[in-house]
């Protein structure tokens, strides 16, 4: 691997300005059947989404992935969704009684429009499996695969169905992975993804390490059709994370799904817990998000997101923040 980069690493380069306003640019993608506003999907973690989010998030025109941790709720949840003319946007894993909701859900005649196998370690033969499974059972399902970090992990999650692959092992704000194991594209993650898309033949979704909006940008440049975000929806007044308060200022709790605050015991603890600061309402961020977005197209020099795949960008190591805190 050559040219090893992350986020704070990179900027793209202006190209010359073909709209007269920001508003005229449209940040809206399109991922399997669906149209959604954003390039941007919350993160499928017990502390950044529940139900309430996802009907509201459904309902705005915005992509979801519903988490796996509360497995009794799935099937309803779907019903709910569908009696509402929503998309179902669900996620599994890969141990036996998975394989048993799937083949209930199609028993049903439920089918999830979206299903995202979620396995810290995608690139495995539990996965290669769940997707044909899913496939053979839902084959109407777009399948979500990860998550993933070498080009030969993609292609294969591909080979055996897969619809999208999700790249990104251990740049997770909450994540420890790397200083667990050694391993994963911490540090990498954007470079990883450039990797990784170049292989793909069909939509890649960043998953970990954005932490501003211009990083949303920049993994689109690099060859996400989406990005999976964490901790920058962890504060809203609505992210299911307890609010704590100290020395007067309020504070969400997020913790990754794979620390002993999700799985409830300390055993193959890759994940931790945080406190991020309290920013409101959801839709604000979503809002913001949009227009930043929308700025960035117009900076593209087009009046959508393709036009960001296409700019020129520069490597300035570490140094685009001159030191700043990002916020
Ligand atoms: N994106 C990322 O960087 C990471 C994300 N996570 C998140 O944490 C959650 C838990 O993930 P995960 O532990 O995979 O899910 P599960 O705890 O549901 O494990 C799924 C199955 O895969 C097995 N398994 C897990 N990791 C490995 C591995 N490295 N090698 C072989 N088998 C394995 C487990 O067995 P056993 O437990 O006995 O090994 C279990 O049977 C997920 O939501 C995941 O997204 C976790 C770590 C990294
Ligand atoms: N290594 C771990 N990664 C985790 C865990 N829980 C979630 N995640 C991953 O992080 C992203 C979100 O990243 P962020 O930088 O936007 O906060 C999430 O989508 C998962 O892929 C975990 O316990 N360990």
């Amino acid at each position: 691997m050559e040219n090893v980069f992350d986020y704070e690493d990179i900027q793209l380069i202006p190209a010359k300005c073909v709209v007269n306003s920001r508003s005229a640019c449209d940040p809206s993608v399109k991922l399997g059947n669906h149209t959604f506003k954003l390039p941007v999907v919350p993160a499928n973690m017990q502390t950044i989404i529940d139900e309430t989010i996802a009907t509201q998030l459904a309902k705005e025109g915005y992509f979801y992935v519903m988490h796996r941790f509360e497995p009794e709720t799935r099937l309803s949840f779907v019903e709910k969704m569908h009696a509402q003319g929503l998309i179902a946007s669900i996620s599994v894993g890969v141990k036996s009684e998975e394989y048993e909701f799937v083949q209930m859900l199609a028993t049903k005649e439920l089918v999830p429009e979206y299903i995202t196998i979620d396995i810290a370690h995608g690139h495995s033969t539990a996965v290669i499996d769940m997707i044909q499974h899913i496939k053979q059972h839902l084959p109407e399902t777009f399948v979500i695969a990860g998550n993933v970090g070498t080009p030969e992990a993609v292609r294969e999650l591909e080979h055996a169905g897969a619809d999208a692959t999700k790249v990104g092992i251990g740049p997770g704000k909450v994540c420890i992975t790397k200083i667990k194991t050694g391993f994963g594209t911490g540090g990498w993650q954007l470079a990883a993804l450039r990797w990784c898309a170049k292989a793909a033949s069909k939509p890649v979704i960043a998953d970990g390490g954005i932490r501003t909006h211009g990083d949303i940008a920049k993994s689109i440049r690099f060859g996400a059709t989406m990005v999976m975000i964490g901790s920058l929806f962890a504060g809203h007044e609505e992210s299911p994370g307890d609010t704590v308060e100290r020395d007067g200022k309020l504070y969400k709790e997020y913790f990754g799904s794979a620390s002993e605050y999700q799985k409830g015991e300390k055993k193959n603890v890759e994940g931790k817990k945080m406190y991020v600061e309290h920013k409101g309402a959801l839709q604000d961020t979503l809002t913001e998000m949009e227009q930043d977005l929308q700025s960035a197209i117009s900076y593209a020099g087009g009046s959508d997101l393709d036009s960001i795949r296409h700019v020129d960008y520069v490597i300035v190591k570490n140094s685009i923040f001159n030191g700043d805190k990002v916020y």
